[in-house]
């Protein structure tokens, strides 16, 4: 199956998370952190601030690991890495995304998640 390695941003400001909604392709409409898929020779942590500026046109600093994700969709095999991260620089723009949303811990569950995203849910709801 083909494999896909994504590194994940799960920004912070304050108590507060901020999940964006997909606005393409096949999970068009779904909630994600944002991030996306690494370049050859390129750290996560590289990927994550190139990703970040293209998405949301912010910098950002990279924080604490948070889990990978080994999840199999129909079509391919996702290994997603996340981190928690903070803007460090500039006033986020949704470039790619419909929308976001800054969630409470409380919150988190009232978006519909992408599959995958779901464990990254659940651990967060146990270390927030
Ligand atoms: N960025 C991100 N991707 C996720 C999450 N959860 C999840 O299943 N994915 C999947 C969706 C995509 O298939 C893949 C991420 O790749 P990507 O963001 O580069 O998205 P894409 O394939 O639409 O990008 P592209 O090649 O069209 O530029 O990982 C998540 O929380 N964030």
């Amino acid at each position: 199956m083909k494999k896909i390695e994504v590194v994940a941003a799960i920004i912070k400001d304050g108590d507060k998370i901020l999940a964006t909604q997909r606005g393409y392709g096949e999970f068009a409409g779904s909630w994600e952190f944002p991030g996306g898929k690494m370049e050859e020779g390129e750290s996560r942590e590289d990927a994550l601030c190139r990703e970040i500026k293209e998405e949301l046109e912010v910098d950002i600093k990279v924080d604490d690991y948070l889990l990978t994700i080994e999840y199999d969709y129909p079509n391919f095999h996702l290994t997603m890495h996340c981190y928690f991260c903070h803007v460090v620089e500039g006033v986020i723009n949704f470039v790619e995304h419909t929308s976001g949303r800054w969630l409470e811990k409380g919150e988190l569950d009232t978006v519909k998640w992408l599959p995958a995203d779901l464990d990254v849910v659940e651990k967060l709801m146990g270390v927030l």
